[in-house]
């Protein structure tokens, strides 16, 4: 089938699937085209003087490149006719139209229409949902206003200079990544996270604040997550402490789901903003959770968030599947991790303020994937999703780049970078990072023969001994695939569309591994065992689990004296 693969490939439709093979004879068919697929891309590269135009596209100015990874047109046929038989579409469809799809918890998936903002959305038992967020984010815009502009004061007059936001998980992750990087938009208030339930998070964020300036926002979807309440706690009495217990209505807000519980911790109810339980926790921060994103760079920028990412949104809804970048990113995924077998992918943006995008997309891509049950609950057959890890480069060039390049495992890596940075009289820094960026991913496809090691040491003087000794260590084996996100500059439009892109990304993965992307049942066990093990460690109930953990709990005894 040597044709051109997107012509190969029928549409996808929103009918049912049109292919009559089955997800398990594609997947076959897959794992024998890997032994015949290609191999050796420098010929690859060689043979095909299109093979960049075959296997890259682009959404406006966003650039996907995956023409480094071992593929052809075969195997983007193979893929395509898997997403048909898996029915991606329809699936698809169910999520943006409110269908149940969180089976367990009999919940809609609809963070979509959070950044939905023409108010001609979908109805929700009953509910007009578009009405719902647009009114929502009208009174985030309002408190953020107030607190930007200063009308909004602590309790003592003075204007507010610092905004704390309190959660975790996804009432953190998201937030934090994104006012990085969004940082030359920040004109509003500094903003701190707090997350850990490590006394020296809060405490070295406190410590360098005045309570009289510090408004603090407490995020939590359920309220009641432990580290939350107490970080939450330690700030309320923080606050008490300097300004008096009258002060607190002026210095707290809340964003939360559970809004009896908000009432109960003493927030003031026109500071609390809600949300959705259709809204899941690591896809929240297009929710208020983006509370502090919005007080950071202001209401107009954090709107222009949610329009870029709705703009991925109608790419992934309306584009057919060959030309779709949240679907060709999955479909790549899913070769790698299923067929060729890779644990892992590296995430490296080649972007200093995308520092936490790796962070971000753990919670993302691992939380929703990293499953063994299927949608109806048996055994999944295949591998699900892989191990997401990352650092920004150049940084992790001179760390574990040495890995990615000699180790003995192959990890696929994607690097991220914009055409132009923010700091145009900077651009010699700019053109370094493209350059290194760029010769990172062909350094893992080429490698280096050991012919041409040797005949470098060769030219560069070095005796026949030394080269017989050192040469093989110079050797990279290369074929090592990478895929490139480029993009024009990192403004709030295009981290919506980054974000959303790999929002659908791993949703593509998790309809073609048949799991339930969208509850984190794997994170209750471990919560439950601390609950139970507080008393203990407190000492106020004897050690009564397995030796190691008793033997733990014995050993920090002694070392507390
Ligand atoms: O927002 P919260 O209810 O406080 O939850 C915070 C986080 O905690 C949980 O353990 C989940 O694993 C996450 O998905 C969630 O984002």
């Amino acid at each position: 089938m040597r044709v051109v693969w997107y012509c190969a490939v029928r549409l996808p439709s929103e009918g049912p699937p049109v292919t009559d093979k089955t997800v398990a004879d594609i997947r076959k068919s897959l794992v024998a085209h890997l032994r015949d697929g290609p191999k050796d891309m420098r010929k690859a590269f060689a043979n095909d003087p299109q093979r960049f135009k075959s296997f890259s596209r682009t959404q406006d100015d966003m650039l996907l490149d995956w023409s480094k990874c071992a593929v052809d047109a075969d195997t983007m046929g193979l893929l395509g006719e898997l997403a048909e038989a898996a029915d991606l579409p329809g699936r698809r469809k169910a999520m943006f139209t409110g269908k149940k799809i969180n089976v367990t918890e009999n919940r809609s998936v609809l963070h979509t229409a959070l950044r939905n903002l023409s108010g001609k959305g979908i109805t929700l038992d009953g509910q007009n949902v578009q009405a719902d967020v647009l009114s929502v984010l009208d009174a985030m815009g309002r408190f953020s206003d107030a607190v930007r502009s200063g009308k909004l004061t602590g309790a003592t007059g003075k204007r507010i200079t610092d905004v704390i936001n309190i959660g975790i998980g996804g009432s953190d992750l998201g937030p934090v990544m994104a006012t990085l990087a969004l940082a030359p938009y920040h004109d509003g208030p500094r903003t701190h996270y707090v997350s850990n339930v490590d006394g020296a998070h809060i405490h070295d964020t406190l410590i360098g604040l005045d309570p009289a300036t510090t408004l603090v926002i407490v995020a939590s979807k359920t309220f009641t997550t432990v580290e939350t309440m107490t970080n939450a706690e330690t700030a309320r009495k923080w606050i008490i402490r300097a300004l008096g217990k009258e002060a607190v209505k002026n210095h707290f807000a809340a964003v939360s789901t559970a809004l009896d519980k908000v009432a109960a911790f003493g927030i003031e109810s026109d500071r609390v903003f809600g949300f959705w339980d259709w809204v899941g926790g690591r896809y929240s921060l297009w929710s208020a959770i983006g509370l502090p994103i919005m007080i950071a760079i202001g209401a107009m920028r954090f709107r222009e968030f949610l329009a870029g990412a709705h703009e991925m949104d109608e790419h992934f809804l309306k584009t057919p599947i060959q030309k779709n970048l949240p679907a060709l990113l999955g479909l790549v995924g899913y070769w790698h991790r299923v067929t060729c077998k890779y644990p892992a992918r590296a995430i490296i943006p080649y972007d200093q303020r995308l520092a936490r995008l790796p962070a971000y997309l753990q919670q993302l891509d691992m939380e929703s994937n990293g499953k063994s049950v299927t949608l109806s609950g048996g055994r999944v057959a295949t591998p699900t999703g892989p191990l997401v890890w990352g650092e920004p480069g150049t940084n992790g060039q001179h760390a574990f780049f040495q890995l990615l390049h000699q180790g003995t495992d192959t990890i696929p890596v994607e690097f991220l970078i914009a055409a132009e940075g923010h700091e145009p009289d900077l651009k010699q820094h700019q053109d370094l990072l493209l350059a290194n960026c760029l010769a990172q991913s062909e350094a893992l496809m080429k490698g280096r023969t050991l012919a041409e090691a040797q005949a470098q040491m060769r030219s560069k003087g070095v005796s026949a001994e030394e080269i017989k000794k050192i040469a093989p260590h110079r050797v990279f084996s290369g074929n090592r695939p990478s895929i490139t996100i480029l993009y024009c500059m990192l403004d709030p439009r295009t981290l919506g569309r980054l974000i959303a892109l790999y929002e659908h990304r791993v949703f593509v993965e998790g309809v073609l591994f048949d799991i339930n992307s969208f509850d984190q049942w794997g994170v209750e066990l471990g919560k439950e065992l601390a609950t139970n093990l507080l008393p203990v460690i407190e000492g106020k109930q004897k050690p009564s689990s397995d030796a190691s953990t008793d033997g733990l709990v014995a050993y920090i005894r002694k070392l507390r004296g």
